[in-house]
């Protein structure tokens, strides 16, 4: 390999898990707002090292579902388990320190901020040392900001930004943000990465080079990645397995070919009444 990526990696966490292992486990999930139910005992799970996209028909409960996975909404029923560790109530922050990462169906970076100074908040989490040694700037906490700069520039020369890395994010184009973005989940070295589509408002060109850059996310540092897409052509192309959900309720499950042939599936994407 001659990219400038050969000699990066990132390092999820040694869980003793193997690819193929369970890493998320979703049980009986249910999650309303007030009368409206958006999720309705929902049961999946996503294995360590695969791509598994989440799909559905506008209102389908695709958000809420990965807003329930990383933390940020609290299910009424049912368990999430991370790693084997059951879970109902869990912060964002948490999520994320145990490893999960996501990005947003609208980017949420810091507009007026760099793309550099951007990747280099995902990093905050890493920060371990001594907030007292980073005011002085000196021993172990210098050692430690000039290893997380170092895999910053890692993850520019991988997503290939080198050139955009000091403009203003909110003067990029929209693609070039979500790229940021991602860099942004990648810079916390998660263990699995959500993506709420990764690929929205971009042109074909822009769509081909993300997924390139999720494939190789997930085959050079075997990161587990789920993520919601409305492009089928996307999704059945990178997707290792598919949950399909329509009106809270799931309504189908499996690899692409499967969910392509799903009877169920091709009535929802119809709009074929209940
Ligand atoms: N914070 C909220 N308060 C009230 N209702 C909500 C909230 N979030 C989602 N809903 C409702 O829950 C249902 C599922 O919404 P959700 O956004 O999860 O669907 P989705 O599949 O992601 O849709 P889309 O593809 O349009 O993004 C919808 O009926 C929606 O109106």
């Amino acid at each position: 390999m001659n990219s400038p990526a050969a000699h990066f990696s990132l390092h999820g966490r040694d869980d003793g898990l193997n690819p193929g292992d369970v890493l998320l486990d979703v049980r009986n999930v249910s999650l309303a707002f007030g009368g409206v139910k958006a999720i309705t005992d929902i049961s999946f799970d996503i294995r360590k090292g695969e791509i598994r996209a989440i799909i559905g028909p506008n209102g389908a409960g695709k958000t809420s579902m990965l807003n329930v996975i990383n933390g940020f909404y609290h299910p009424q029923q049912g368990t999430i388990s991370f790693r084997g560790e059951a879970r109902r109530r869990m912060q964002p922050h948490a999520a994320a320190a145990s490893g999960i990462a996501r990005t947003f169906q609208n980017v949420a970076l810091f507009k007026g901020m760099s793309t550099l100074d951007n990747i280099m908040s995902g990093r905050t989490l890493k920060m371990h040392r001594n907030f007292f040694w980073q005011l002085l700037h000196v021993g172990p906490a210098r050692d430690e900001e000039i290893a997380n700069r170092r895999k910053v520039e890692e993850i520019i020369d991988f997503l290939e930004i080198q050139h955009i890395r000091k403009t203003p994010v909110g003067k990029l184009p929209y693609g070039l943000q979500k790229r940021v973005e991602l860099g942004r989940a990648l810079a916390m070295e998660p263990d699995l990465l959500l993506l709420d589509e990764p690929m929205a408002g971009m042109n074909l060109e822009e769509k081909e080079d993300m997924s390139r850059f999720i494939l190789d996310v997930n085959d050079q540092f075997g990161t587990t990645i789920a993520l919601i897409e409305h492009d089928m052509g996307v999704v059945m192309d990178i997707s290792d397995r598919v949950v399909v959900l329509d009106y809270g309720r799931k309504i189908g499950d499996g690899t692409p070919d499967e969910v392509k042939n799903n009877r169920d599936v091709i009535d929802a994407y119809l709009g074929v009444p209940h």
